[in-house]
């Protein structure tokens, strides 16, 4: 099943002086339950590319199918609603809110959204994550890997269809990003969520269902 579809997706910057073309004519499908990485130089268009997909930013020209939904025509509030229910996002930068716990701002989203917090699952998904002992410390009391797993755990808490993750682990050492990577690896493998991984790591590269080459907004080179 596609859960997710790109059709002639451009992003044009434009300026006085300059267009940049970072995302450049993208087409592609991807299955549910998928783990993709996307690879690449730097201002190759990666995080453009990942911004659109996951709505953040809108095209200048194509569409974007989630669940065959396009997410380019609906209004902003609707995409953002659409965005909170089907698409999870983890960042280099954890951005755990200081002053509640752990499990709290795991709940946060779905809290603020007005939804019944699934306690069964969040346990479940802390316990994969092997952060549940950790549920009621502040997020300065961790470390980074664990902060970055609550971040994770935040980012799955809806149970999304989607994961985009822009570089999670270029914060942490490579024994906690390779600690943190198999874990997520895992837990979405676990639930059948489709994961879209920007990453500069070769071995966890080398995990993934396909590699996407990204080159001046475009995919130069796709292999499994
Ligand atoms: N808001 C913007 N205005 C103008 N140009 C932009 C804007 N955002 C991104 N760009 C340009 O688009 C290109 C792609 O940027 P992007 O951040 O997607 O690259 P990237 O592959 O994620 O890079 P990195 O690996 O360094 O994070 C770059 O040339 C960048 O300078």
């Amino acid at each position: 099943m596609e859960m997710l579809k790109t059709i002639g997706l451009k992003k044009y910057f434009v300026g006085k002086e300059y267009t940049v073309k970072a995302v450049d004519d993208i087409n592609l499908k991807v299955s549910k339950g998928e783990f993709i990485v996307i690879a690449g130089p730097s201002g190759s268009g990666k995080t453009t590319f990942l911004n659109l997909i996951g709505g953040l930013e809108q095209p200048t020209q194509g569409k974007v199918l989630i669940d065959n939904t396009n997410i380019n025509n609906m209004d902003e509030t609707k995409r953002t609603i659409f965005r909170r229910r089907n698409i999870g996002f983890v960042f280099q930068s954890y951005n755990l809110v200081p002053i509640i716990n752990t499990w709290e701002n795991i709940v946060l989203p779905i809290e603020l959204d007005g939804r019944d917090v699934d306690k069964k699952y969040i346990t479940e998904l802390m316990k994969t994550l092997k952060i549940y002992d950790r549920k009621d410390h502040l997020p300065n009391a961790l470390s980074g890997g664990q902060q970055q797993r609550v971040a994770i755990a935040r980012a799955l808490a809806s149970n999304p269809s989607i994961i985009l993750a822009d570089e999670p682990t270029g914060n942490l050492d490579s024994e906690n990003s390779e600690e943190v990577l198999h874990l997520l690896k895992k837990t979405v493998k676990s639930y059948n969520q489709t994961l879209i991984l920007i990453t500069h790591d070769e071995k966890i590269a080398q995990e993934a269902d396909r590699i996407l080459l990204i080159n001046d907004g475009r995919i130069v080179k796709e292999s499994r």
